[in-house]
């Protein structure tokens, strides 16, 4: 573990707690200025228009521990909050709520000097290695300003470890005196790599680190990052949308969809044996390399929903092909689940206008359910059939089908009452098994 390159005592962690810990932590931004943004119509008020800036829960609610020496690979699709997580964690930016403890210390009650150097004992890489690293500078100066930032070594011993450093990362220290643009992109993530290492951090945050390389170098990459790791006793939050590269990389996996995590547990366990659906349809639509094995598989419903305006309870209910019945109702497994088709298909409008007939035969085989639940399909048939009787069916009955199908049932799920949380036990693996879903119940 330990390297010439560990500078100081003050690196490591000789804590037996987590190195970092999220609780409840949430960032939430106003809304994207706009010449319109915010600008709602309001017709029974005088004047008819406000302004309600509105915010987006990019991150609500997380929490979450580190464990030191590991790597948490984070993953989601693009737009559920991986990257604000990250530069949250990282006091990029300011959490709304929360706190964050690193090494045991709340982050919020630092300052000065132990700021200072905690900010040093946390680094960051990113995505793009051709835009963060400044062309008019030469590699050695790139690798020595975060050095110079926080008053580390002298010009020579800086020198000594910026050529260490590449050397490391597996470049030429010869190529000290080179500009960033003489690099392939794979070489300029390394001297990413051995700037984030010049100050000696414990923590890394690398937020896509690999996705802008090709294939063949992605793992050359990930190979230098994990030697790296047990050479200077990294930990690393790993992001990722690319579930290859989190698998390749990952001790522990996170899922998060929508500013919720929504999965946590160790690699093995999260890929031999995820319990939220959303993972599960992740896990799904991973490419098969064999073209014999072609076809849709788990490909995911609908849209993601607006983190300004998200679902309640559980965040993917909109989306989940598991949505549980409402309580209040005996629907058997196979009423549930045409009636959910039937909700979702009226909801996105799936289907042309037919007669009432035939919508019993498309969506519930002849037989809606019986009792209430019956009475209120057939209430939402009668509004949208063809055959009604009165004037044409028009956008407004439908909206007013879409609405009672998802006032009754979807809003009257457990999934959109409250929000889930239950602690697993491990079955491949050994530690905790977070899923978010009230299937665990
Ligand atoms: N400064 C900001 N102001 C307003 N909204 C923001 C800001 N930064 C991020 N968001 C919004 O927060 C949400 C989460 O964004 P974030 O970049 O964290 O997601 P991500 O999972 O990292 O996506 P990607 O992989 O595409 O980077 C998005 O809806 C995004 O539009």
């Amino acid at each position: 573990m330990s390297s010439d390159l560990r500078l100081g005592d003050d690196s490591g962690y000789e804590g037996d707690g987590p190195l970092l810990e999220l609780d409840a932590v949430s960032k939430h931004f106003a809304q994207e200025s706009g010449l319109f943004a915010g600008l709602q119509f309001e017709p029974d008020r005088f004047p008819p228009i406000s302004m309600d800036p509105g915010t987006v829960q990019a991150v609500d609610d997380v929490s979450l521990e580190i464990q030191p020496g590991e790597t948490l690979g984070l993953v989601g699709e693009s737009g559920c909050g991986k990257s604000t997580l990250g530069r949250t964690i990282l006091r990029l930016l300011e959490p709304t709520e929360g706190d964050i403890y690193f090494k045991g210390r709340n982050l919020a009650d630092l300052g000065g000097e132990e700021l200072r150097r905690m900010r040093s004992d946390m680094q960051m890489i990113f995505q793009d290695p051709q835009s963060s690293l400044d062309p008019r500078m030469k590699v050695g100066q790139i690798i020595e300003e975060p050095m110079r930032a926080h008053d580390m070594l002298d010009d020579e011993g800086r020198e000594a470890r910026a050529k260490e450093l590449l050397e490391k990362v597996g470049l030429d220290p010869r190529h000290y005196n080179r500009h960033p643009h003489a690099f392939s992109g794979g070489q300029r993530q390394r001297i990413n790599l051995a700037r984030a290492l010049s100050v000696d951090p414990d923590f890394v945050v690398c937020d896509e680190p690999v996705s802008a390389l090709d294939v063949s170098i992605q793992a050359q990459v990930m190979n230098t990052m994990d030697e790296l790791q047990a050479e200077f006793g990294l930990t690393y939050l790993f992001i990722a949308h690319d579930l290859s590269v989190i698998r390749y990389v990952s001790d522990r996996v996170a899922v998060m969809y929508l500013g919720h995590m929504v999965e946590v547990a160790e690699k093995e366990e999260l890929f031999e044996n995820p319990q939220h659906p959303y993972t599960k349809a992740l896990l799904e639509s991973i490419p098969v390399p064999d073209p014999r094995e072609s076809g849709a598989r788990g490909v995911l419903e609908g849209e993601v929903p607006s983190p300004q305006d998200p679902p309640s309870g559980c965040r993917f209910r909109t989306r989940c092909p598991r949505l549980i019945a409402p309580a209040a109702y005996d629907l058997t497994d196979e009423e549930w689940a045409h009636t959910r088709a039937f909700m979702r298909a009226v909801k996105r409008r799936t289907f042309e206008a037919m007669s009432a007939d035939e919508m019993r035969r498309e969506f519930f085989g002849g037989q809606p359910p019986g009792g209430e639940a019956g009475e209120i399909v057939t209430e939402a048939i009668d509004r949208i059939a063809t055959d009604r009787g009165d004037a044409a069916v028009d956008e407004d009955d439908w909206d007013e089908a879409s609405s009672l199908l998802l006032e009754s049932f979807a809003e009257r799920s457990i999934c959109a009452r409250e929000r889930p949380a239950y602690r697993l036990e491990s079955t491949v693996g050994s530690g905790e098994h977070f899923a978010a879903c009230h299937l665990h119940r």
